[in-house]
């Protein structure tokens, strides 16, 4: 029997072209068309994520919020050269020993942006981790943007009221508005998701 293929040359035909890939939605003659189609299938699942309202909700308010925070940075700077208040010597280059002592002091204004700074990192940070799992549990579109813009609104006018100095109780329900947002989506998403 000429045409008979002996158990070696089934195992030589084996090595030669190995048996087709395949995970649970790809069908794949080759592994690297295995790769591209998990590939194609992620993309696919990312621009499905990226369709989300409420995942586009808090991407718009994330990045909003954290753009502000950044944005202290410079205003920072901007009252440290209007107030003439640095904290690096090098950082008044060409002055007289007794201009610098002044310019190395501590100034009020410079002061208060750096404390507001800080408490948006302490606020900020939160919400953005806290927002974004509570995202995942799926909301309601209408709950999760009440969630969202009070929490952006509420960082907004922490700092008018803590830079122009606004009397109390104007910083503190921002803040308290703030948290409570917070803490809000934090509760929800433990209520959903729980398991100790
Ligand atoms: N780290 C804050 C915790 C409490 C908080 O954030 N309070 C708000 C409302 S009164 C605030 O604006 N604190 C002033 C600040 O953080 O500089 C503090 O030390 O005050």
């Amino acid at each position: 029997m000429a045409d008979a293929v002996s158990t070696q040359e089934v195992e030589c035909l084996q090595a030669l072209a190995p048996p087709p890939v395949f995970s649970r939605k790809c069908y794949c003659e080759t592994q690297s068309e295995l790769l591209s189609c998990r590939d194609a299938r992620r993309s696919a699942k990312m621009a499905e994520l990226l369709k989300d309202q409420v995942f586009m909700a808090f991407t718009t308010h994330a990045a909003i919020v954290t753009l502000k925070l950044l944005l202290m940075g410079p205003l920072t700077g901007y009252f440290r050269i209007t107030r003439k208040s640095f904290v690096n010597a090098e950082d008044v280059p060409g002055k007289t020993a007794e201009d610098k002592k002044k310019m190395l002091k501590p100034n009020e204004d410079v002061e208060r942006v750096r404390r507001c700074h800080q408490n948006d990192l302490e606020n900020i940070i939160p919400f953005v981790f806290i927002s974004l799992l509570y995202t995942l549990t799926a909301p309601p579109l209408s709950t999760a943007l009440i969630h969202f813009r009070i929490f952006t609104v509420s960082r907004f006018c922490h700092t008018i009221s803590y830079i122009l100095a606004l009397p109390q109780p104007s910083r503190g329900l921002s803040y308290v508005a703030g948290v409570g947002a917070t803490v809000s989506m934090g509760v929800q998403v433990l209520l959903k998701v729980l398991v100790l």
